[in-house]
């Protein structure tokens, strides 16, 4: 499996994934109600409950005129006492928030090297309790909010109530998983999957592509929640030589139809292609797969943690 990446286009012809592009408008007014009501009632638990780690990030750097680093890691890839090592070592590099991969093995929208991550962490025997586990323990460590980027599978396998439950608990302090990126949910679940979040004072951020239509892209930055993630060029992740100019102006566009803060992933490698984005006015730049690739295919852990350090501190001195 690991290096057999699937052909998919994605999503050239837009997949009926939520946050992607999904050329079909909602069907009934009572979708598009329940949405915007949603969001609102969202807005509304938002304010009562403690205020959510996101938007204290995204609103203290935005006061210090700074762009939020945000990595992905492949939980328990090459093992979970290394991810929890490298958890600590993101935090205190600089990054402002950290995306947690649960590992799955029908990663449809990862690239080859974040499928191999997958296999790996699999192989070795991670799954979602381990995760969790780990999470209890270094969470209390870390100052950064995280969150937890799954595929929807998992959810359902756990049941969407209790898995919502289990990471809302594992919060400390205020700083609990506030956050949640399911990529693949499929439209019709979306409003399930964003009600049972809102309940459990998670906040579900969805994912606007280079293919979605305008219509579709303004609902999706009406619906997500804490920022906007902008995928910055179709197909899979991985890490490109250069970053899409589109995004210059797809920012431009996320930016006049919504206040909220507009995060950037999907290619992006290197110090200067972070700079780049900063430049174009993201609030927030996400890195994965080069992250991944300095943990999971280094000779040894300890190798691959001061890699990790040095490649944070490389990004985070790129951004403003
Ligand atoms: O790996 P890249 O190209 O740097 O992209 C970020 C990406 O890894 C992370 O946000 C992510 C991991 N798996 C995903 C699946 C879909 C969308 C985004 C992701």
């Amino acid at each position: 499996m690991a290096g057999v990446v699937p052909k998919i286009s994605f999503p050239s012809s837009p997949a009926r994934i939520s946050g992607f592009a999904s050329p079909r408008r909602p069907t009934c007014k009572f979708t598009s109600l329940s949405r915007s009501t949603l969001s609102r009632a969202s807005l509304s638990v938002r304010r009562a409950s403690s205020a959510s780690t996101i938007s204290d990030t995204f609103s203290r750097l935005k006061e210090q005129g700074k762009v939020a680093l945000i990595p992905f890691i492949t939980a328990g890839d090459p093992d979970l006492s290394t991810t929890s090592e490298a958890l600590k070592i993101l935090d205190s590099s600089g990054s402002d928030l950290i995306e947690l991969g649960v590992p799955y093995s029908d990663p449809l929208a990862d690239g080859p090297v974040i499928q191999a991550a997958a296999t790996r962490a699999l192989e070795n025997g991670t799954n979602f309790d381990g995760v969790i586990s780990m999470l209890r323990e270094v969470i209390p460590q870390l100052s950064c909010p995280i969150s937890l980027f799954t595929y929807y599978n998992p959810i359902l396998k756990r049941g969407v109530e209790k898995f919502m439950s289990t990471i809302e608990e594992v919060g400390v302090r205020g700083k609990s998983l506030t956050w949640l990126v399911v990529p693949d949910v499929p439209l019709e679940e979306n409003e399930s999957l964003r009600k049972e979040a809102i309940k459990h004072n998670i906040e579900l951020v969805l994912l606007s592509t280079p293919t979605t239509p305008p219509e579709r892209m303004k609902e999706i930055a009406r619906a997500s929640e804490g920022f906007i993630y902008l995928v910055a060029t179709v197909g899979v992740t991985g890490a490109r030589a250069s970053v899409n100019l589109e995004v210059q102006s797809l920012l431009q566009e996320i930016k006049e139809a919504t206040p909220k803060p507009v995060a950037v992933g999907f290619g992006i490698s290197k110090p200067e292609h972070v700079k780049q984005v900063a430049g174009w006015g993201a609030d927030g730049v996400i890195v994965g797969s080069a992250f991944v690739k300095l943990l999971g295919e280094v000779k040894s852990s300890d190798e691959g943690l001061k890699q990790l350090e040095t490649f944070t501190r490389s990004l985070k001195a790129a951004l403003p």
